[in-house]
């Protein structure tokens, strides 16, 4: 296996075959995304663009985004923007942070470690994913530690596996686990059970090694269908409820307990009488429960169940500075991007990773100008609207 610190360029980057893509600087998120598609192999492009079954969510998400309004004030003196916040006491520089995304090493040999180093260099916080085609330790090493560092947590049926991926997790310097709470069934990724998907035989999960087997794989042989939903029906737990959290709490030491995929005001209520330190409302991307709402659409009820008592975090559909603001405005926290970076991943590795935060960070600030705050936390309620106001005016 290549050493993910210093591998060669892999065939990810090699333009050649894409001739199209060659020199492209894409000035978007979205030009990034297509440049990835000309880029990468279908099995990989296909398991990272989808959702799940008609992908209505998927498309929800970026439509609810652009169904909001900006109320722009003006005469404030924006000649100063400061973006620093800080989530569970940690400073960060932006509040654009990483979600997880498994299997980075699809996109560029360097993987998680390029996400990892651009993460570090722009302050920003970066979440791995249980899935990663690196090891956590590795990952740790390559954020250097100043890195601010998440640890995402898939449960599996076997609990000492699990035991011992939270360990590690403390032991390398990770300050919360991201609990995903929202897959106990893999959803139905239908280019997924078209490609057949497979992790490429070159990469294993990289936190799994010493375990071997199928757990190190990635992927099962799903006969017709993705080797994916396989492997998660065979060793993830679908059993998994709030007394697992709390099992959790017992064995995380110092690390904070976020819960990834609160969808409810119900569960948000929930989620804060039973202790956990931040809500992280997701909708996974999308590959999941189809036809769920877009998680832009949900943050008001989740906001006004939490009322305060813990930190509301937001993730799905983001790809503009002026999604950022619309969530923060409507209360969160920060925002966690996932699909962005693996195209930026795909573009140039951990340079590429850089380029896709600076862009936002950049549209961002914009936002903020043009909106008339200099901090995040001026970002305010009053500043959104539904683009239907504006036609019950008239
Ligand atoms: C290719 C891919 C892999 C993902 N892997 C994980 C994972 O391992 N763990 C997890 O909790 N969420 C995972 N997610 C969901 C993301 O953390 C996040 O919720 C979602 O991507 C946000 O939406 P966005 O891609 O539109 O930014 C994955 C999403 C994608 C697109
Ligand atoms: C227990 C479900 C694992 C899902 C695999 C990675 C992921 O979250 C995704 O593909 O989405």
């Amino acid at each position: 296996m290549n050493d993910p610190m210093t591998a060669p360029v892999g065939p990810a980057q090699d333009t050649s075959k894409a001739p199209e893509a060659a020199g492209w600087e894409p000035v978007n998120v979205r030009e990034f995304e297509r440049h990835a598609q000309l880029m990468l192999s279908k099995n990989a492009f296909d398991y990272y663009a989808s959702g799940a079954n008609d992908m209505v969510t998927l498309r929800e998400n970026r439509a609810a985004f652009n169904r909001l309004r900006l109320r722009p004030r003006i005469l404030r003196d924006v000649s100063m923007v400061d973006t620093s916040t800080s989530v569970l006491g940690q400073k960060i520089s932006s509040p654009i942070c990483i979600a997880p995304t498994a299997m980075q090493r699809m996109a560029h040999d360097s993987g998680e470690c390029a996400t990892a180093g651009a993460a570090a260099k722009a302050g920003a916080l970066m979440t791995l994913s249980s899935w990663s085609t690196t090891s956590l330790e590795d990952v740790a090493k390559a954020g250097g530690p100043g890195g601010a560092r998440w640890f995402q947590l898939y449960v599996y049926k076997d609990r000492k596996i699990t035991e011992q991926l939270v360990k590690r997790a403390l032991a390398a310097g990770y300050t919360a686990l991201a609990v995903t709470v929202d897959t106990p069934v893999l959803g139905r990724r239908e280019a997924d059970m078209r490609n057949r998907f497979k992790l490429p035989e070159h990469l294993t999960m990289g936190n799994f090694v010493s375990a071997g087997g199928a757990h190190a794989s990635g992927t099962k042989d799903g006969g017709n269908d993705s080797g994916l939903a396989a492997y998660v029906a065979s060793l993830i737990d679908r059993t998994l409820d709030w007394n697992d959290i709390k099992w959790l709490r017992t064995i995380c030491g110092s690390m904070k307990i976020v819960v990834k995929g609160v969808m409810t005001a119900e569960d948000a209520a929930e989620s804060v009488r039973q202790g956990v330190d931040g809500i992280w409302v997701s909708n996974h991307g999308a590959r999941q429960l189809d036809t769920t709402p877009a998680t832009i659409e949900v943050l008001p009820e989740v906001v006004a169940a939490v009322s305060g008592r813990c930190e509301i975090y937001l993730d799905g559909g983001i790809c503009r500075g002026t999604d950022v603001f619309k969530a923060l405005a409507l209360g969160a926290k920060a925002v966690f991007i996932g699909r962005p970076v693996l195209w930026g991943l795909a573009h140039s590795g951990e340079e590429g990773v850089s380029k896709v935060l600076k862009l936002l960070h950049d549209e961002l600030v914009m936002a903020l100008q043009l909106t008339g705050c200099t901090r995040v936390s001026s970002a305010s309620r009053s500043m959104v609207t539904h683009q239907t106001s504006y036609y019950s005016k008239l």
